[in-house]
């Protein structure tokens, strides 16, 4: 997925007000709380606790002070002293189950949301994909996932903390030391619009740099994975000049960023500490006047640093909700969208598989309306029968394919099996009668006998070896070490394409489908694997309605009937020997053509 993409979402999010709809948007992802609220309520009560707990510090620490001068109202140093670390253990003890039961309640809940995600995301309708990146979604559930999980584990107990300190903090200020606090309220203003001025600019230039460093990362990333052109065209020299020139950008942005955040941090250190030493000389001078005592000047000074902390803990805590909230509001979107799901309120069941009819169908892409790919399409198979559609690249074969499994519907005209419109059967129903072998065969990383069973999850490893034996893969399969346990995909061996192909026929033997729908592969085996998966094909089609993409002679010949695509209009139809002596026809050419080539 594009950097920049994933950038103008986060950007987005800073600029998103924390408003109703939000917060309404953010309440509703709390569903997913609900079954741990016992947990929750225990983690707030706790909290809530060690709040007050570490309120107390600053009042027992000057009390202690006192005691030392004799003005703690007759407690000795020892007393407040076990009271203070009475406080330190409740403190202790509540914060340790407050993580305890936060991290419980963020965990599950986590889990529960990224399942309903996953769940969801399986279950949306093909269009849905098309017009989404993949790399958006998975981020639904990595980045957006995390970020709730961020908050619901720490900002929001975080957010509760620093809300009941300031609060309860300031309150107990003005109790204890009216004065001192207003004059300490007073300095406020100044400070906190000057730190967010400064917030803005420096977030901005921090933008900047992360954006320039996506760039130069960009270029890591593209000249890796395409090393092998790279070296080819001997650009070593000229990436790492593109390279360097994009770190220049990047330094050139956090120097910047640093100029700004070296004046804040030195407007921190002038105004932010002169304040506080402002409001420390006042107090002092109210010291000297015998007017508070020397416990009364440290509880004030503590409180005054807890109560500032939780300000400028509040203002972190603020940006991170805006993300969380753009976060939830992703979630939701998609949590929301409708699964794929049969379009006539009675299903039908599919008891028996006869005959599959297209009656005139007309189709568009729903990403691309204004092209229509079929038009018009008319095509009847009975049942048992094996026909192949043949046509330039392009011209419809797949699509028609594609409407079959209900992966998209016709824009006008209908598609039936057995005389039952395919929209009206349940769709599960529908696929489970349908096995498919793809041109480009996707093994999932995991064992043989798993990706062979794919097709029936439940097989024995007898029926597993059977499909093999029948798919012709059975001997290559049992030549590795682990045979059947013998793991593929990214992180395990590496087929062949030949040897795929067949662990796809095994497949769909296995599934054992009325309906086969087999993409012949384009690229050439070699003649050897060609006869052990065409003598595999042949296996699978045995009884079995199959409708076939065909690229080679071969397997045409075999074949009922053919339908030559074109242009979204079926050009010529009929059995093999009809088609051949066509005159001038569009198959005979092409049959005379992939003559010549072989
Ligand atoms: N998912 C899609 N979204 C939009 N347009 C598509 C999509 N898939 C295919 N098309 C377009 O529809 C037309 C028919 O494509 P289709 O894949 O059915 O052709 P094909 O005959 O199977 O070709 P090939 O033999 O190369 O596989 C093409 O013009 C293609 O660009």
């Amino acid at each position: 997925m594009a950097r920049g993409n994933r950038d103008d979402i986060l950007e987005e999010d800073k600029k998103r007000k924390v408003n109703k709809a939000g917060i309404k948007s953010f309440l509703e992802i709390f569903r997913f709380v609900r079954p741990y609220k016992g947990y929750l309520i225990v983690g707030l009560i706790s909290l809530a606790l060690s709040a007050l707990a570490t309120l107390g510090f600053p009042l027992l620490a000057g009390k202690l002070v006192d005691a030392a001068d004799n003005k703690a109202g007759g407690y000795s140093i020892n007393q407040v002293t076990i009271a203070l670390m009475g406080i330190l253990l409740l403190n202790a003890i509540f914060a340790f189950l407050r993580i305890r039961t936060f991290a419980n309640v963020s965990e599950k809940s986590l889990r529960d949301i990224r399942v309903a995600l996953y769940d969801k995301l399986v279950h949306l309708s093909i269009p849905f994909f098309e017009e989404r990146r993949v790399g958006e979604l998975t981020s639904r559930i990595t980045s957006d996932v995390q970020q709730l999980q961020d908050v619901l584990s720490f900002t929001l107990a975080e957010f509760l903390r620093q809300a009941i300190t300031l609060v309860v903090g300031i309150l107990l200020l003005l109790v204890f030391y009216p004065k001192l606090t207003l004059f300490m309220l007073a300095t406020f203003p100044i400070i906190v619009i000057g730190a967010i001025i400064f917030g803005r600019y420096i977030r901005k230039l921090s933008k900047k740099t992360q954006d320039s460093l996506a760039y130069a990362n960009t270029i890591v990333m593209e000249t890796l994975q395409g090393v092998h052109t790279v070296k080819a065209y001997t650009n070593e020299m000229y990436e790492t000049t593109r390279y360097s020139n994009a770190l220049a950008k990047v330094i050139q942005n956090a120097l910047n960023g640093a100029k700004y955040r070296g004046l804040l941090v030195s407007f921190i250190i002038f105004v932010v500490l002169g304040g506080i030493v402002g409001v420390i000389w006042y107090a002092a001078t109210l010291y000297s006047q015998r007017i508070i005592t020397a416990g009364d000047l440290i509880s004030f000074t503590l409180f005054t640093g807890f109560v500032g902390a939780s300000v400028a803990g509040l203002g972190e805590i603020y940006s991170q909700l805006q993300k969380t909230i753009g976060a939830s509001e992703r979630i939701r979107e998609l949590l929301a969208q409708e699964n794929e799901q049969t379009t006539f309120p009675e299903k039908e069941t599919l008891k028996q598989v006869g005959d599959i009819v297209f009656s005139n169908v007309h189709f568009s892409y729903p990403t691309r309306p204004d092209i229509e790919v079929l038009k018009g399409i008319t095509i009847q198979i009975r049942n048992g029968q094996k026909i192949a559609l043949v046509g330039h690249s392009g011209s419809g074969k797949s699509t028609i394919t594609s409407l079959l499994l209900r992966y998209y519907q016709p824009s006008t005209g209908n598609i039936s099996v057995s005389g039952i419109d395919i929209e009206a059967i349940e769709l599960k129903e529908l696929r489970k009668h349908i096995g498919i072998v793809p041109q480009d065969v996707l093994l999932f990383g995991g064992s043989i006998a798993e990706n062979i069973s794919y097709g029936k999850p439940l097989a024995t490893l007898d029926e597993i070896k059977d499909a093999a034996r029948k798919a012709n893969a059975l001997e290559f399969i049992e030549k590795f070490p682990e045979g059947f346990n013998t793991v593929v995909g990214e992180r395990g061996v590496k087929l062949s394409g030949g040897q795929r192909q067949r662990i796809a026929i095994a497949r769909a033997i296995l599934k054992d489908p009325e309906i086969l729908i087999l993409d012949e592969a384009t690229s050439s085996l070699d003649a050897e694997s060609e006869r052990l998966v065409q003598e595999a094909l042949d296996e699978l089609m045995k009884d079995r309605t199959t409708i076939i993409i065909a690229h080679r002679l071969a397997t045409i010949r075999k074949v009922d009937y053919i339908y030559v695509i074109g242009d979204g209009h079926i050009q010529e139809q009929g059995t093999h020997d009809d088609l051949s002596e066509m005159e001038n026809g569009i198959y005979s050419n092409l049959l005379r053509l992939q003559f010549e080539i072989s």
